[in-house]
């Protein structure tokens, strides 16, 4: 069993005090990955031969471990491994542990079939990836898309067990989706498609095992028929999920909770900078829940929304769209296009639009080495789950702009269901007022936290984040007895 003493308690260890830098990666490549070294350098002899790109072989070998290194832009799972692994190298944890911590606890693909509407029938994937349960109950929501695969839900699994950690929630990380574009789904077929998915997943979700709540394509409704479905196996169970209705147990203050905490986290980050929201010029990708409560939250602090996009186009107006009525009209017309206050702009240009503050509220991976350049804004806040990646991250950094990393700033969400699932096991329900400042004041300390490891260990926003969880989950893991 590992001593709790080699786990760093918010500090550099005294282990990778100990070991230089050089000594790791020696550690790392001879011993975990010889032949791989050996191969490696082959190559670099026969095709580079020159000194600088050996160092670049070496260094994407130290970066990615046992993975194999794709030179294209990278997938969401091996971004987040990545971050990771930078993470438990700072943080000078075990390499035994560290794998041990990448590793999921589970991983559930299950085929969903369902008659349609017209009778015939048609087979659904759906996937729950359960990461980590050293904190607690496993937690994260189920998203409904196309682009639902496999190692994207195993990446956001992942952030969700360090979130939860910066949080300072109890609980570990999960994540559901299920392929399919709920958009071309009538009612009644997404219902039957949810009845049908929780049927086959019952045995593994509950209260004290792990928590499902809403993410992209999915909303409190889905959430209404799961609990539904799942009681129907284990009797009425409102902690079995959160984001549902208020009416079945929500927690008021969940719905724009995400939005909420987007805005607290970017109220300190900007304070840190001498700058409030109220004059800054903000653009928003994505417009359903995150991106429409983030917008009109920022709104009524005085922040000019100056370009937003979701999936059926872009708008943009210099003088700040009047986002009220952009929301009225998006839920009239199932999306922004024809609104009459902004501009036409096109959807591939919004992330370069001239602002001082750019949240990504859709989807992963939009923030790549092709367009990082390009790239305006001073600040960027992703609300969306691992919307840059890491060579992005990079170019970013050298521009000079500041990034608050998903994994603090869209930990609002989960913070609320954390509220929520508290009330559902208390039985009583708080007033909304408290619910706010309960989460402004997570908020907060979550933000001076994820500071403090930026100090310690001398990094970066997101690598303080991940520090941070890492070094949490860590503790947990060594606490409840690890065995190598
Ligand atoms: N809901 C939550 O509590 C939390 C969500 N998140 C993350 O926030 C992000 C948004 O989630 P959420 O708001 O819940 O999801 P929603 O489904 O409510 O909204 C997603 C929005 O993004 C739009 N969109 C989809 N593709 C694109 C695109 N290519 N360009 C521009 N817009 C696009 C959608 O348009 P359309 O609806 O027309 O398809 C919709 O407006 C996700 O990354 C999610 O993981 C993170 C923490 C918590
Ligand atoms: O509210 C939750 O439990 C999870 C929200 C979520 O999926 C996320 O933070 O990415």
């Amino acid at each position: 069993m590992w001593n709790t003493s080699r786990i760093p308690l918010g500090k550099r260890s005294a282990r990778s005090e100990a070991i230089s830098p050089d000594t790791e990666i020696f550690e790392l490549l001879f011993w975990g990955d010889g032949l791989r070294l050996l191969i490696g350098l082959l190559r670099i002899s026969c095709f580079c031969g020159t000194v600088i790109s050996e160092a670049c072989w070496l260094l994407l070998l130290f970066a990615f471990g046992d993975e194999p290194v794709d030179l294209s832009i990278m997938n969401a799972l091996t971004a987040t491994n990545r971050n990771f692994k930078l993470a438990a190298r700072l943080l000078g944890l075990d390499s035994k542990l560290e794998k041990s911590l990448l590793i999921p606890f589970r991983e559930i693909k299950v085929e969903c079939t369902i008659p349609k509407d017209d009778g015939s029938l048609a087979s659904y994937v759906g996937f729950r990836v359960q990461h980590d349960n050293s904190r607690g109950p496993m937690k994260g929501g189920i998203r409904y898309h196309p682009e639902v695969d496999p190692d994207e839900v195993n990446a956001l699994a992942q952030l969700m067990t360090w979130k939860t950690a910066v949080a300072n929630i109890p609980y570990g990380g999960a994540k559901g989706g299920i392929g399919c574009s709920p958009g071309d789904l009538s009612v009644s077929e997404l219902e039957r498609l949810t009845r049908v998915f929780t049927q086959k997943i019952h045995d593994l979700i509950g209260a004290n095992t792990d928590v499902p709540a809403p993410d992209m394509g999915t909303n409190p409704q889905t959430m209404a028929w799961i609990l539904d479905e799942y009681s129907k196996f284990h009797g009425y169970s409102p902690a079995v999920v959160t984001g549902k209705p208020i009416d079945i147990g929500g927690s008021l203050g969940r719905e724009a909770a995400t939005g909420r905490g987007v805005l607290f986290g970017t109220e300190a980050l900007l304070a840190e900078h001498g700058k409030s929201i109220a004059g800054q010029r903000f653009v928003i990708q994505g417009f359903g829940n995150v991106g429409s409560w983030a917008a009109q939250l920022i709104s009524e602090q005085g922040g000019k929304i100056v370009a937003i996009s979701d999936i059926t186009g872009a708008l943009k107006n210099s003088k700040g769209l009047d986002i009220p009525r952009l929301i009225k009209h998006s839920t009239e017309h199932r999306g922004i296009k024809g609104f009459d206050g902004g501009d036409y702009l096109d959807p591939e240009d919004l992330l370069a639009e001239d602002c001082d503050v750019l949240i990504p509220a859709a989807l992963g991976g939009v923030i790549h080495r092709e367009n990082a350049n390009d790239i305006k804004a001073k600040f960027i806040i992703e609300a969306a789950n691992h919307p840059t990646d890491p060579e992005a991250d990079e170019i970013l950094s050298k521009k000079g702009v500041t990034i608050l990393p998903d994994i603090f700033a869209n930990s609002g969400g989960v913070t609320v269901s954390y509220f929520e699932w508290v009330q559902n096991i208390q039985g009583f329900m708080w007033d909304e007022e408290k619910v706010n400042n309960e989460l402004k004041t997570y908020m907060n300390k979550g933000f001076k936290a994820m500071k403090e490891m930026c100090k310690t260990h001398q990094c970066d926003l997101r690598m303080g984040a991940f520090t941070l969880g890492v070094n949490r989950v860590a503790r947990a893991t060594v606490l409840r007895g690890w065995e190598a």
